[in-house]
């Protein structure tokens, strides 16, 4: 049985949802249904359990039921070892994204400490090609796997970035107040630095010590060519100090952590990611979610919960039957999504099974077992 699972998960006039409420029992998750359903949207919910804005990066305004609710809730317990914890969180008049822990209010930060959640969505299909920024993204969820405090090193990174860049625009000359922004800069970064190289490393160790059927991916973090790339306080704080006038003049911070690229190589072949056909693109990715995974329940007795968005759809026969056996074996509680439930045949009563329907906007679900 998994080592971190939710039990009770309710969506509270969350998107196509008016009420849904699922009882689970650590098992795999099987979601599946017609486009539209419903099915991307319970995802969702869980994502945002975890800090941030979730698998869609919506607005908390998005995510009320439309047209009558204005605000919605996620509530679930969830079981980590021995411990027992209640998650909540909802759009509040005064707040659009409050999280409660055990009843109390807590920071979107302290959510990291207790639930590992790592996911997988279509638009991460073209994650390789497109902009550095979804990979720094893809990198900081695996870092945050690992490194429960990396949220709270990143937030206080942008913020102090932030005002130096308000600064950069006004063109300030007050080098006192650069300074200052510049040492909070520079020791958050290098910890952010720090806990991306352990992650990157924690990952590499992981994928050559299994035998799996996904490809493993060589992982190496870039920095933009024209900047250089300081690692650590002392340095950080030194460039940032030393690009003041160049940054001034494009009015924002060139150099830093913001700007860290993550470079993948298809192993076998030597090929860079971006160069792989698509669903080789797509089977690094899982490969890396798997070790992560794996590598998180060596280290911390748990694999994460893992959001699979149409996953299986997208992966031959032998692959989707590999994948599920290795979540199994992991233990994770891994909610799968696809069209139809014919894609979840090789996992049969090894997962939970729910199909999810749509009337006039609004979703259903009912459990049904898999055969
Ligand atoms: N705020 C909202 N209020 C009401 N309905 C919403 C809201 N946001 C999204 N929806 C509806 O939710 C549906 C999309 O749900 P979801 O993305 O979960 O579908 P899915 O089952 O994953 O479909 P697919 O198989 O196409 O990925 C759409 O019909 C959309 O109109």
């Amino acid at each position: 049985m998994a080592g971190l699972y939710l039990t009770d998960l309710t969506l509270s006039h969350f998107r196509s949802h008016r009420r849904a409420a699922l009882v689970l029992d650590g098992r795999p998750v099987a979601l599946w249904g017609p486009n539209g359903a419903g099915k991307t949207n319970v995802l969702e919910a869980v994502s945002l359990l975890s800090p941030g804005r979730g698998l869609r990066r919506a607005g908390a305004e998005e995510l009320a039921r439309r047209p009558e609710a204005i605000g919605w809730k996620v509530s679930a317990v969830l079981r980590a070892g021995a411990a027992i914890h209640e998650l909540e969180t909802t759009a509040e008049a005064a707040h659009p994204r409050a999280v409660r822990i055990d009843g109390k209010a807590a920071p979107q930060a302290a959510l990291a400490r207790i639930c590992r959640i790592v996911w997988l969505v279509p638009s991460m299909d073209r994650l390789w090609i497109e902009a550095a920024e979804g990979r720094r993204r893809f990198l900081d969820r695996l870092t945050l796997s690992f490194s429960p405090h990396h949220a709270e090193a990143v937030l206080a990174y942008e913020k102090a970035m932030r005002e130096r860049n308000r600064l950069l625009k006004d063109m300030a000359r007050d080098t006192g107040w650069y300074a200052a922004l510049e040492a909070q800069m520079a020791e958050q970064g290098a910890l952010i630095q720090s806990a991306r190289a352990a992650a990157l490393a924690r990952i590499a160790t992981a994928q050559a010590a299994s035998d799996t059927a996904f490809p493993v991916a060589d992982l190496a973090l870039t920095g933009p060519e024209d900047a250089g790339d300081p690692q650590g306080a002392e340095a950080l704080a030194e460039a940032f100090a030393r690009g003041r006038s160049r940054d001034m003049a494009a009015g924002r911070t060139l150099i830093g952590p913001h700007r860290a690229d993550l470079a993948a190589t298809y192993a076998a072949k030597d090929v860079p990611a971006a160069q792989c056909s698509t669903g080789e693109q797509k089977a690094l990715l899982i490969s890396l979610i798997l070790a992560n995974a794996r590598a998180l329940a060596e280290d911390v007795g748990a694999p994460p919960i893992l959001l699979l968005d149409e996953v299986a759809a997208h992966l031959d026969a032998a692959r989707r039957a590999a994948l599920y056996d290795e979540i199994c074996a992991l233990g994770a509680q891994a909610f799968l999504t696809g069209t139809g439930f014919e894609l979840f045949d090789t996992l049969g009563p090894r997962a939970q099974g729910f199909e999810v329907t749509e009337t006039g906007g609004l979703s259903a679900l009912s459990e049904r077992p898999l055969p």
